[in-house]
């Protein structure tokens, strides 16, 4: 069995001692994911995004638990909790400066992350709602935190103190799009003793009469890189959800990023409200725990799929391609980009409704912001992720879909047969295509090559390959059992919302076609060019692999190789064919020189 495919727990470990030290890129436990933070030096400045309808919601998400850097000298804010002691009115309202606390532990690429999303949300004015939204919204809590982070054991497995008495909780964000939206958005505190600034995250009525939470934790789902996952029951609606959950422990780095990661998950979940898209609940800091409720999907991942099933037949493929796809026309109508899509983030129900999950990952795009950290699981990863150019966009999405399919249609990802680096100069260095099965039918090829194509810019972008031929096939039909029966996003009660910045859907299905992708302008700003192959984690290998530095752009970045059987040429001309990008074409690259300063920092 390859090392890949191993669960996560004490897999691939020399592989990952390899990857660590020779590239110095991070490897997660599972070697599945890998990180490399890049500096935000010479960035442009982000440019808040213009307020909408929904940004009061936003801020309750955004503006609270702001984030870790992984720059320990720097600070880290961390969600104040409890609302047990009052507070000023005047402290519960106006501006949210959560931003600018945000933005000040910022300097890496992943708290660059939360700078943007933050940004982009930073000029609403809350104010109006906020006391009247929460019976609590006159009171402040005081942070626990303070004294938690000096040094408290936090362990703890039954999600109650272990003295049996409930930690206090913060109340739940109502769903986004709420009309009773809770937005009690708090000032960050000063900073605590130990270093660390206290934040809010959202809030709302989601406690009960008592002060508890409603919802309780239950049976072990499973663990991630960053948290451990369990069943929950809300007590007083008898919902099942799930819950994400790391633990607070001051002063430990690991503990850190899994809230960084998971606070990045609700930055991102929280603004979002679609059927292919686990549903965000709310979100609760106890003494010990931050917990994140997310709607429960019963069926487990694809990964676990396949690992139990074996390979999908293709039809099963289409109609999940499909859901997949519609989620992330959604998410990249929003120009955010998941950064992590492989099967074993992607969740079905019983009746095969897909679910995107794991958005740890995800990022907010804005056309002046580039990403620069470096991260993902390899074997899912776009060379322009693997290579660390200096900016990538939606379209690593698109590339990870592609491998993804290969995924369920093999129960094995692309490039499976190398390991840890090898894959990696594989996927970043070489002009090669992955294997795609003999079996799978010529739409089937031709969208997978289309989604693996090595230059972002003539990707199709993801609303685009919804009118692909491959999922329009006579197959689509047979497996199309489980379309979502509605499309308009949902409250967590499981009632209907209509998005506010989405252009609404029309009737009972999606008419996923009007979803509005980004411009290539903005794809142009976001994708900053030159090609920058000195910023790639390849580059740590040393000398012996300089001769790939100089490389010119891969040959294959023209249109793809034509599958036998396919008339590519066809697909290219149909109406919804991509424009490619003249800013992309070869002779815009400039090579850089193998000697020029690394601007990238491998943590
Ligand atoms: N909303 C959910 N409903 C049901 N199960 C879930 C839900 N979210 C996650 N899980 C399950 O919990 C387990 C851990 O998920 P998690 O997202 O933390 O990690 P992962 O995706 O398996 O790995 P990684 O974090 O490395 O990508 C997985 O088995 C996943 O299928």
């Amino acid at each position: 069995m390859p090392t890949w495919w191993v669960r996560k727990s004490g897999k691939n470990k020399d592989d990952n001692h390899l990857v660590q030290s020779q590239t110095r890129c991070v490897v997660d436990k599972s070697s599945r994911r890998i990180s490399v933070d890049k500096k935000g030096n010479g960035d442009p400045p982000v440019t808040p995004s213009r307020c909408t309808p929904r940004c009061s919601r936003e801020f309750a998400g955004a503006s609270g638990f702001s984030g870790f850097d992984s720059d320990e000298k720097k600070y880290h804010p961390l969600p104040r909790p409890s609302l047990s002691s009052s507070v000023p009115n005047d402290h519960v309202s106006g501006s949210v400066s959560g931003s600018a606390s945000v933005s000040s532990v910022s300097s890496s690429g992943s708290a660059e992350d939360q700078s943007q999303l933050t940004s982009s949300r930073g000029h609403c004015d809350v104010k109006s709602n906020a006391v009247a939204a929460s019976p609590k919204a006159g009171t402040r809590p005081t942070s626990p935190l303070h004294n938690r982070l000096s040094g408290m054991s936090l362990e703890s497995s039954t999600g109650r103190n272990d003295d049996g008495r409930s930690s206090e909780y913060h109340p739940l964000p109502l769903p986004p799009g709420s009309p009773t939206s809770p937005t009690v958005v708090l000032p960050s505190s000063p900073t605590s003793p130990s270093g660390v600034q206290g934040s809010w995250i959202g809030g709302g009525p989601e406690m009960s009469p008592l002060g508890f939470s409603k919802w309780k934790k239950g049976k072990f789902i499973g663990s991630g890189t960053f948290g451990r996952v369990y069943q929950g029951f809300n007590s007083e609606k008898g919902k099942i959800c799930a819950i994400k959950e790391v633990k607070v422990i001051s002063d430990d780095k690991n503990s850190k990023e899994c809230l960084k990661q998971l606070n990045q998950e609700i930055n991102v979940l929280s603004q979002l409200c679609h059927p292919n898209i686990v549903q965000y609940y709310g979100s609760e800091l106890s003494e010990e725990t931050l917990s994140v409720y997310l709607e429960y999907v019963s069926g487990g991942s694809i990964h676990k799929l396949l690992t139990e099933y074996g390979p999908f037949t293709e039809p099963v493929i289409q109609n999940y391609t499909r859901q997949i796809l519609a989620g992330l026309a959604y998410l990249h109508g929003r120009n955010t980009v998941h950064r992590d899509i492989k099967g074993a983030n992607i969740l079905v129900d019983p009746d095969g409704e897909i679910k995107l999950a794991d958005f740890g990952m995800a990022k907010h795009v804005t056309a002046y912001s580039t990403m620069l950290s470096f991260t993902g699981s390899p074997y899912w990863m776009a060379p322009e992720v693997v290579m660390h150019k200096n900016g990538y966009t939606l379209a690593v999405d698109v590339w990870s879909l592609g491998c993804t399919i290969l995924e369920m249609a093999t129960a094995k990802p692309p490039w499976s047969q190398f390991e840890g680096v090898a894959a990696i100069f594989k996927i970043g260095n070489s002009k090669d295509m992955p294997e795609i099965p003999d079996h799978l039918s010529n739409d089937a090829k031709n969208f997978i090559r289309l989604c693996l194509q090595r230059n972002p810019t003539v990707r199709p972008t993801a609303s685009q390959l919804l009118e692909h031929p491959f999922l329009r096939g006579p197959s689509t039909r047979v497996a199309n059992t489980s379309m979502p029966k509605d499309a308009s996003p949902r409250f967590y009660d499981g009632s209907c919302i209509q998005p506010t910045r989405e252009p609404p859907y029309s009737g009972r299905h999606p008419v996923f076609h009007t979803i509005k992708s980004p411009s290539r302008e903005n794809v142009r700003a976001i994708t900053s060019l030159p090609v920058s192959p000195c910023s790639s984690p390849l580059r740590q290998l040393g000398p012996a692999y300089k001769s790939c530095f100089l490389s010119p752009p891969h040959p294959s970045y023209a249109f793809p190789v034509q599958d036998s059987g396919y008339n590519l040429a066809e697909f290219a001309a149909s109406p919804f064919r991509f424009k490619k990008d003249t800013m992309m074409e070869p002779s815009s690259y400039r090579a850089q020189a193998p000697n020029s300063p690394l601007r990238s920092r491998l943590v």
